[in-house]
């Protein structure tokens, strides 16, 4: 471990032995150079420095074509909800739309139901759920259940969706891989239940509380669920047990056409993106399950809107996985895309992200989110290279996600004057 990293904007981790400085994977820009702390930092070649030094992915992936786009662009990073806060996709995306993300609480319940076409009625209440695995002491040991692919996860659904509780209609729906929506449809029912997924292996999942009292009756009803579930899931392999989280009704938010005059496209192969997209209103358009498909359908409606919100997934599932070297392949991956993005000649690109996911933490992180916008109007004030340093030397600085629409209608030319 070399010099503790000694700058404000990558705080020390606070951990269960108390906080702690980082022993120096510092992406601050502020921090001094690897250089000045005698240590020699990796060439994008890929020469792996030692682990607590080396770059980010996205500062070690080879992307010559975002690199190249960043020079005749405007850059910064971002800060999606505040100063030090770890966002989830939700909030981390109503930002980047423009919703603030403190003011407009969905729970992902509600995003991963109405992003995978199920019906939400004014009443019922949604739970986003994971396949998992315990031990035989019910400790988590994957959250994810070794990410078991679809084919295997839909029956375990079926079979989740005959449990029945007097006074309610359950409903289990598998949206992708480990993923699927629980819904209660009744009288009285609340969101306002305590999740049980802890977000985190090594711990039990939390039993099903009521966070008010109107709620009791709603939590005893989900803490019924998951006893038949777990007997239901005992003698499976990996998926033997189940975790909630994101109790959410039906959500009511502006419309995003009608704020910004648009009239604006999703295309996210992930079911809980196009959730978040028919929530602001936004026309979900079908598509595959790759990237590459993304961009067909993107190709093929081109036409159609004049806002289109293009979803990529890998880089976090990569990061969520803490596979370095995976998440640099999928920014390689991505790189490969933008020309052909490009190609059709976009009055306003963004590249942005809901939140950062270094795969050192396995997990989402408050750490400023590089981004670029490209526009006519952005020829000369580009960076060398896209990455959380350099862009933090960009020409925008450091800005709230929830701005970055207004600068989008600003560069498309869309704004008008403000005041006399
Ligand atoms: O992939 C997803 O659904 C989320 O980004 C992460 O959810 P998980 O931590 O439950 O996998």
């Amino acid at each position: 471990m070399f010099p503790p990293c000694s700058c404000t904007l990558v705080t020390p981790f606070l951990s269960s032995r108390g906080p702690r400085p980082l022993s120096g994977l510092c992406l601050c820009p502020s921090c001094p150079p690897l250089l000045d702390r005698g240590l020699t930092p990796p060439t994008r070649e890929g020469d792996v420095a030692h682990p607590d030094t080396r770059k980010s992915e996205l500062e070690t992936a080879r992307i010559p074509n975002l690199d190249a786009l960043a020079q005749r662009s405007a850059c910064g990073l971002t800060t999606p909800v505040e100063m030090g806060v770890a966002p989830g996709s939700g909030p981390g995306h109503l930002a980047l739309f423009g919703y603030d993300p403190l003011k407009y609480i969905i729970g992902r319940g509600a995003l991963e139901a109405l992003g995978s076409a199920v019906e939400l009625l004014p009443g019922d209440v949604a739970a986003r759920g994971n396949f998992c695995t315990v031990d035989d002491d019910g400790i988590l040991t994957d959250r994810r259940a070794g990410r078991i692919a679809t084919e295997l996860s839909a029956p375990l659904c079926e079979r989740l969706d005959r449990i029945e509780i007097p006074g309610v209609q359950v409903d289990v729906f598998p949206v992708q891989d480990y993923r699927f929506v629980l819904r209660l449809r009744g009288e009285g029912l609340s969101e306002q239940v305590e999740e049980t997924d802890p977000q985190r292996e090594g711990m039990r999942a939390r039993p099903a509380s009521a966070l008010v009292p109107e709620a009791q009756r709603t939590a005893e009803v989900v803490q019924q669920f998951v006893q038949e579930a777990a007997r239901l899931l005992a003698e499976e392999e990996p998926a033997n047990m189940v975790l909630l989280r994101g109790w959410a009704q039906l959500p009511n938010l502006p419309d995003f056409g009608e704020v910004y005059q648009l009239n604006p496209a999703a295309i996210a192969a992930y079911p809980m993106y196009r959730g978040l997209a028919s929530v602001a209103n936004m026309q979900v358009i079908p598509t595959g399950k790759t990237f590459a498909d993304e961009v067909d359908t993107l190709y093929s409606n081109w036409d159609q809107h004049d806002f289109f919100f293009l979803h990529y997934k890998p880089a976090d599932a990569a990061g969520e996985d803490g596979d370095f070297d995976a998440k640099v392949r999928t920014l390689e991956d991505l790189d490969a895309f933008i020309p052909r993005i490009m190609e059709l000649q976009p009055d306003v690109l963004m590249v942005a992200g809901d939140h950062s996911t270094p795969a050192i933490m396995a997990s989402h992180s408050w750490h400023p989110v590089p981004f670029l916008l490209h526009s006519k109007l952005t020829l000369g004030e580009g960076i060398n290279a896209f990455s959380e340093r350099d862009c933090a030397q960009g020409s925008l600085g450091r800005i709230p996600a929830k701005t970055i629409m207004l600068l989008a209608l600003s560069h498309a030319g869309k704004l008008a004057k403000f005041g006399p």
